[in-house]
């Protein structure tokens, strides 16, 4: 199945949820036989026929492999296990002795179109090099289609860092959990399409894959104050908070304020004032072209001061500080790109979930670290990744999205629900907008995001 809402886990926390499901009686052969009836499920939807190499490491990864091995043989596939001779032990030297066809060393193993990769998955230790390194590099280039159990061999299972070789896969069934591996550093180009199957494993976490929001229409009551008025504060590149505006108005406030020197509005629909009257706002959000001058310094600090529901983007993220916003007795959402995160809350090392999560207990704001996974953190530890389509990234889509959070966060009240909507709805307004998008043709197409969340 898609990844969407799955649970992300490190490899320790998988390692707990798998001794918890053991200490309640299930054995590990039980579930390493759930483990490859999925890995073979998904192994022959992609080769519709094709030849399979199946490689098979020394550990439980390799029990996944020989026993997955087993069952597309038995299906009729034509399989051959290329293997990294070690020493079995457990339910993986069953499933190695179960295995009764064709086994070759892995580096004489013979090219095939589709390749199901079990050398490796959270177990790996030390750099992939050598022979090893060798030999996947050769069955990865002759490959149609690579298919990876649980995680790409060579990725750390936590940080998605590659300290040597790597198997990079077309597609990634992960077992029970989404490893925080997947969704970073090399993780994110060498996982392919992300899968998960639960094999049967319960799993709980507040760290989590986003799901589509369900959005509630206004009622029959509202008006567009109860809707919520969006303050769009406007600065040196007017643009920026024109974008913004449109996809405020167009992600559901009642009523849409731009209030900048420049008195050029992007729709009828939007108003232009010098100011913005914090006692009606329901969220104003403050960065998008703002500048970094005095005026702006000024402009910043004013609403930092408020008692009024905050975006926080661009400009604005140079000009705060994390003891400031966490002094503040309003919510506070904070929308950085790697590099406005860096400069608030240092560089992010490997795991930029954990990152996100920090940045957001000491801000006492929801971080949305933006990215090609972005990852949505609250200060009580819970959290949501996305992998938006990279077609986003282009200037302008940073300052649709900051726009977009206001107008969910005015619409209702509650930051985490608000800025995980409207990431929800970025990313799915760029499927919808197409290849070769430009940040102009994102706003036209939220409300079609939002008819899908009703
Ligand atoms: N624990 C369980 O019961 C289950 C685990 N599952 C599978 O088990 C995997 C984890 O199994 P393991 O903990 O055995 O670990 P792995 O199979 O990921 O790898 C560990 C083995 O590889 C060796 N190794 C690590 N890095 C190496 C390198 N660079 N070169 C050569 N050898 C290297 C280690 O010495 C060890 O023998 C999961 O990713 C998943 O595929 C599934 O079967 C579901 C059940
Ligand atoms: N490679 C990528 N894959 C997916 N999404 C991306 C990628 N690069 C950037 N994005 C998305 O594009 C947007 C860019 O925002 P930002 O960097 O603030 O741009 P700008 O300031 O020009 O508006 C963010 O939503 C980010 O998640
Ligand atoms: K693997």
């Amino acid at each position: 199945m898609r990844a969407t809402d799955a649970p992300i886990l490190t490899a320790a926390e998988m390692r707990a949820v798998e001794a918890a499901c053991f200490a309640r009686g299930t054995s590990q052969a039980e579930l390493m036989e759930c483990a490859a009836a999925a890995v073979a499920r998904e192994a022959a939807r992609f080769a519709r026929g094709r030849s399979i190499l199946v490689l098979g490491g020394p550990g439980n990864n390799g029990g996944d492999a020989f026993a997955a091995a087993r069952l597309l043989a038995a299906a009729g596939h034509d399989v051959t296990v290329g293997a990294l001779g070690g020493r079995w032990s457990g339910a993986a030297e069953a499933m190695q002795a179960a295995w009764r066809g064709p086994t070759v060393d892995l580096a004489d193993a013979p090219a095939q179109p589709v390749v199901v990769d079990g050398l490796f998955g959270i177990g790996l230790s030390r750099p992939i090099e050598g022979e090893v390194a060798t030999a996947i590099a050769r069955l990865r280039a002759a490959a149609g289609f690579v298919l990876a159990i649980d995680i790409a061999s060579g990725l750390d299972a936590d940080t998605g860092a590659a300290a040597g070789a790597v198997l990079r896969a077309d597609a990634t069934l992960a077992l029970g959990a989404v490893k925080r591996g997947h969704l970073q550093g090399e993780g994110v180009a060498a996982t392919g399409a992300l899968l998960v199957d639960p094999i049967g494993l319960a799993v709980r976490s507040e760290v989590r894959m986003l799901a589509q929001p369900r959005i509630a229409p206004p009622g029959s009551d509202d008006h567009k104050y109860t809707r919520g008025l969006v303050g769009v504060v406007g600065g040196a590149m007017p643009g920026a908070a024109r974008l913004a505006a449109t996809a405020a108005a167009r992600g559901g406030s009642g009523y849409v304020v731009l209030a900048s020197a420049d008195a050029r509005v992007p729709l009828d629909a939007v108003v232009h004032r010098e100011e913005i009257d914090p006692d009606r706002a329901a969220a104003v959000l403050v960065g998008p072209g703002l500048g970094r001058d005095d005026k702006a310094r000024r402009t910043c600090e004013q609403w930092l001061t408020s008692n009024c529901a905050l975006v926080i983007d661009g400009d604005a993220l140079a000009l705060v500080d994390v003891d400031s916003l966490a002094r503040r007795p309003a919510p506070t959402i904070l929308t950085p790109h790697a590099g406005e995160f860096a400069r608030l809350f240092g560089p992010p090392a490997g795991d930029r979930i954990a990152a996100a999560l920090e940045a957001a207990r000491r801000s006492k704001a929801i971080v949305v670290l933006k990215g090609a996974a972005t990852v949505i953190a609250a200060p009580d530890g819970s959290a949501r990744v996305v992998q938006p389509p990279a077609w986003l990234s282009t200037a302008g889509t940073g300052d649709v999205l900051a726009g977009l959070v206001a107008a969910r966060l005015a619409a209702t009240r509650a930051p985490m629900r608000a800025a995980c909507e409207a990431v929800w709805l970025h990313a799915r307004a760029a499927r919808l907008a197409g290849p070769a998008l430009v940040a102009d043709d994102l706003p036209m197409h939220i409300p079609h995001a939002i008819a899908e969340c009703l």
